[in-house]
């Protein structure tokens, strides 16, 4: 049940977020599609082993930006089993701590004046790689209460995604706007225009 739980809204709701940002960006939804029909010419032979669904660089900086602006689990909680001091502060035993993986994800001093853009390329600047670790990019958290399904997760997101990207191109619908800050939220409903892919 947890599985099942703690696994499927998860991916649907990145997919969904990954989806809206590709429509709201259509070059690098175009970049992404170029990339799908490169590695596979044939729409009906899509059915990637896990080494060619890896080998695809664009898709996985889609993946990995669309898992930084709109994570599913946006924050966590923590309860410190013991007394202790963090950057000064006395934190007492059994504090409930918030650990806000939306807003580290977004941080400007990490991820420069673009940090609220979709942005795909970023993640092949090797400059921006040296500076990211798992304090500001966590969208499995980590520590030994981590994600238990995050390279599962990862995979069938990539292929989820590539499915419908090889398949069909993504519009957002004229006249529906989401306000900047309900965009990621899990109960935000979202819609799209979707046309299909001929070739
Ligand atoms: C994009 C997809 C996913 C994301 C972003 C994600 C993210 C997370 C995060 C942040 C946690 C830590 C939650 C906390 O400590 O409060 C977590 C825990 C967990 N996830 Fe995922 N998850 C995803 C998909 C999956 C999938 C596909 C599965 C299983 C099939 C899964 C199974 C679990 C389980 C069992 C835990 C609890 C682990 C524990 O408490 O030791 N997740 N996930």
């Amino acid at each position: 049940m947890t599985f099942l739980l703690a696994g499927h809204i998860t991916t649907s709701i990145s997919t969904s977020w990954a989806l809206y940002q590709l429509a709201h960006h259509p070059h690098e939804q175009d970049l992404l599609r170029e990339e799908l029909v490169r590695a596979f010419p044939e729409k009906s032979k899509f059915n990637p082993t896990f080494d060619e669904i890896n080998s695809l660089e664009y898709l996985n900086c889609v993946v990995k930006e669309a898992l930084r602006l709109t994570p599913p689990a946006p924050d966590i909680q923590r309860v410190n089993n013991k007394d202790v001091v963090l950057d000064g502060h006395f934190i007492p035993k059994n504090t409930t701590l918030m650990i806000p993986i939306a807003a580290l994800q977004r941080l400007p001093s990490i991820w420069g004046s673009t940090a609220e853009n979709f942005d795909p390329n970023r993640w092949l600047d090797p400059s921006l790689i040296k500076k990211v670790n798992n304090y500001y990019y966590l969208p499995f958290h980590t520590g030994i209460r981590s994600c238990i399904g995050n390279k599962l997760a990862l995979n069938e997101f990539k292929i989820l995604l590539s499915m419908l990207v090889r398949n069909f191109v993504f519009r957002p619908v004229e006249g529906i706007q989401i306000d900047r800050d309900r965009i990621g939220k899990v109960d935000q409903h979202v819609e799209l225009m979707v046309s299909k892919v001929e070739t």
